[in-house]
C-alpha cells in the first residue's frame, strides 16, 4: 500500500477524473459509500449521529453520508458550522439533502447521539486552523463520544506527523485510496484511532510517481531441500566490549534464529572467554585487544573477508579513536553486505568519513535510532521526527546506502529513492537490545544473499511481528530483547500462514 502527501493525493484525484475520465461525483459516492459500511461495521450500535461538514469536498462526503444514513434509518442530523455557501460537489450533496427534506441544524446540540462523524476538513486544509473552525474542533472532542473522522482527522496536516493543536481526537479514520503521512507516522496517527482505507476506484497508476509503502508483502525465502550450512550465510558480527558483550550476543542469537548457516562473533580477544562460555551454536574469533577492539583488528577482519557473506559492525564496540579507524577502514576495505549499528554508527559519525558511503562498491545498510541519525547528519532529533521519512531517503539518496531508520515507525530508504515503512511492533519494544536483534536479523537475511531491499522488508516487518507476539505472550512491560528473539520462529510461522492481521485494512 502507498502512502502519500496532499499534493499527491490531489493530483492522483486529479488524474482519476481528467484521464481517466471518473467523474468526481462517483468518487466522492465510493468514498461516502466505503465510510457508510466501515461506520455501519466498526459501530454497529450506533443509530444516532451528527455529522458535522466543512464547505470542502470533505464535508461533501460528509453530506453524500448524510443521505445514505438518512436512506437507511438512521437517526441523523447534521451542522454546516463554518457556513453554507458550498461549492461544486459538496453543493451538489447539500441540494440533494435538502430536496429530501433533510435541513441542516442551525444550533449547537447538547447530546442525545451515539457518534459524531468529523467531516470538516480533509486533505485541503493547511494549518493553522482559525477560529471558527477551533471552536468547532474543542467542541466535537469534549461531547464524550465516539468520533470517526472523514480522510483526516480535522486539524490535523496529511502531510505531518505532527499534532497541531486543536486537532479532532478520531476512533476511527476512514481515508480514500492511499492512507496519508499523518495516518501511519506518530504521534499524529495517535489521533486517527484505527485506520480503514477505502477503494473508490482511483487506478494506483495515478499514484505511480509515489516510491512511500508501508510493509506488508514480504515473503520469507524458501530453504531447499538439498541446502547445506556453507550457502545459508555465514555471517560475522563484530563488536563487544567490558561492560557491553551482552549487545552482541543479542544479534548472534538473532542470526541463529532468523536461518543463517554460521554465525560468527569477532571480539577482544581479552573478552572471548565470555562469548565462549555464553554462545552455544555460534563461533567466536578472538581479536586484538583486551577490553575492546584494538585497531589492529582491523586488517585481521578484512583477511578473512572470503570466509563471511555478510558483515555487522558496531553491538556494544564503544566510541573511540582506534574503533573510528576499524569502521572507517572496513568502509574502505570489506567488499560484501556491510551493515552498521549503535556504536558502527557513532564511529563512523566521529570519524567523519561518511563520504566513504558513496565510493563502496557492495550493498552497506546503517540501522541507527534517531539520536545515532542526529549524531550522522547534524540534524535535531525533533527535526528528524518531523521529516522522518524525507530524511530518510536524503540521506540514503545521497551517500548510496540503504537507511534503516528507527523509532516508534521504521522506514527503509533505499540508494534508488524509494522508502518502505513498517508500522508493525509495539512500545513493549522501546527496550536496550531490541535494535541489537534488529541488526542480527538483517545480517542473517543479507548474509544468505537475498536482494538487499527484499531482506530489509523482510527482517524490519519479522522484527516488528517478533516483537508484537511477545508483547502478546508476556506483558509489554517485561519483555526483553532476548524474548523477541525467541519469538523470530513464531513470527515467521505467522507471515507463511498469513495470519498476520493488518495494520490498516482495505475496504472495496
Ligand atoms: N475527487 C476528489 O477530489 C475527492 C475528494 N475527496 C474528499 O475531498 C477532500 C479534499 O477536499 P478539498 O480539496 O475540497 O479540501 P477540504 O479538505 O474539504 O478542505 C477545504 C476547505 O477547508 C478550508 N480551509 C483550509 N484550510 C483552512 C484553515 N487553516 N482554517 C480554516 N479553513 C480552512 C478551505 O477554505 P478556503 O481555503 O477555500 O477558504 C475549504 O473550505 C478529501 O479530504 C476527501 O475527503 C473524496 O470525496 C474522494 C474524491
Ligand atoms: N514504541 C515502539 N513501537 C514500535 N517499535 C519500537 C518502539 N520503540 C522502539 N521500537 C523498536 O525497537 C528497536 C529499538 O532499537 P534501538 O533504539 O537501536 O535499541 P538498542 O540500541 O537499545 O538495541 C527498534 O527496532 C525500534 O523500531
Ligand atoms: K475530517
Amino acid at each position: 500500500m502507498k502512502v502519500l502527501k496532499a499534493a499527491e493525493m490531489s493530483s492522483a484525484d486529479r488524474r482519476a477524473i481528467e484521464y481517466y475520465g471518473i467523474p468526481s461525483v462517483v468518487l466522492m459516492e465510493r468514498a461516502s459509500l466505503g465510510l457508510f459500511r466501515a461506520i455501519r461495521d466498526e459501530f454497529p450500535y450506533a443509530k444516532r449521529v451528527l455529522v458535522v461538514a466543512g464547505k470542502g469536498n470533505n464535508g461533501g462526503d460528509a453530506l453524500a453520508l448524510v443521505r445514505h444514513m438518512h436512506l437507511h434509518g438512521y437517526k441523523v442530523d447534521y451542522l454546516l458550522p463554518l457556513g453554507e455557501d458550498l461549492k461544486g460537489d459538496a453543493k451538489l450533496q447539500f441540494d440533494i439533502l435538502l430536496k429530501l427534506g433533510k435541513e441542516p441544524l442551525k444550533e449547537f446540540p447538547s447530546g442525545g447521539y451515539d457518534l459524531i462523524v468529523d467531516g470538516l476538513f480533509g486533505t485541503g486544509f493547511r494549518p493553522p486552523v482559525d477560529e471558527k473552525a477551533s471552536r468547532v474542533i474543542v467542541w466535537i472532542n469534549s461531547l464524550g463520544v465516539p468520533v470517526v473522522s472523514v480522510d483526516i482527522p480535522s486539524g490535523l496536516s496529511a502531510d505531518k506527523h505532527t499534532i497541531y493543536e486543536p486537532s479532532v481526537r478520531a476512533d476511527l479514520t476512514v481515508t480514500f485510496a492511499f492512507p496519508k503521512v499523518c495516518h501511519v507516522l506518530h504521534p499524529a496517527a495517535k489521533r486517527c484511532g484505527k485506520v480503514v482505507v477505502v477503494d473508490i476506484g482511483i487506478p494506483e497508476q495515478a499514484a505511480e510517481g509515489v516510491k512511500r509503502w508501508i510493509i506488508g508483502d514480504v515473503e520469507v525465502p524458501k530453504r531447499e531441500v538439498d541446502v547445506h550450512k556453507g550457502i545459508m550465510g555465514h555471517v560475522l558480527l563484530v563488536g563487544g566490549s567490558l561492560g557491553k558483550t551482552g549487545a552482541l550476543m543479542i544479534s548472534a542469537r538473532a542470526c541463529t534464529r532468523t536461518g543463517s548457516g554460521l554465525v560468527s562473533v569477532g571480539v577482544p580477544k581479552g573478552l572471548s572467554h565470555i562469548f565462549e562460555s555464553s554462545l552455544v551454536e555460534e563461533m567466536s574469533i578472538p581479536l586484538p585487544g583486551d577490553e575492546r577492539l584494538d585497531e589492529k583488528a582491523l586488517n585481521l577482519i578484512l583477511s578473512m573477508k572470503d570466509r563471511f557473506s555478510a558483515l555487522a559492525v558496531g553491538m556494544g564496540m564503544d566510541r573511540y579513536k582506534e574503533g573510528q579507524r576499524i569502521v572507517c577502514g572496513l568502509l574502505e576495505g570489506w567488499e560484501g553486505p556491510l551493515l552498521l549499528d549503535a556504536d558502527g554508527l557513532n564511529n563512523l559519525s566521529d570519524g567523519k568519513c561518511l563520504e566513504l558511503l558513496k565510493r563502496r562498491k557492495s550493498p552497506t545498510v546503517l540501522t541507527p535510532h534517531v539520536g545515532e541519525f542526529s549524531r550522522l547528519t547534524g540534524y535535531s532529533k525533533e527535526y528528524i521526527l518531523e521529516n522522518f521519512i524525507d530524511l530518510a531517503l536524503e540521506f540514503s539518496t545521497n551517500y548510496s546506502c540503504y537507511l534503516v531508520l528507527k523509532s516508534s515507525r521504521t522506514a527503509v530508504a533505499t540508494p534508488d529513492g524509494k522508502v518502505f515503512i513498517s508500522l508493525r511492533g509495539t512500545p513493549a519494544m522501546a527496550k536496550g537490545g531490541v535494535g541489537d536483534a534488529l541488526a542480527g536479523v538483517l545480517t542473517s537475511l543479507l548474509g544468505r544473499g537475498m536482494h538487499v531491499e527484499d531482506a530489509l522488508k523482510l527482517g524490519v516487518f519479522l522484527h516488528g511481528i517478533a516483537g508484537e507476539i511477545a508483547h502478546e505472550k508476556l506483558h509489554r512491560e517485561s519483555i526483553g530483547a532476548m524474548d523477541l528473539v525467541e519469538c523470530i520462529p513464531e513470527a515467521y510461522k505467522r507471515i507463511e500462514n498469513g495470519t498476520v492481521t493488518d495494520s490498516i485494512s482495505l475496504i472495496v
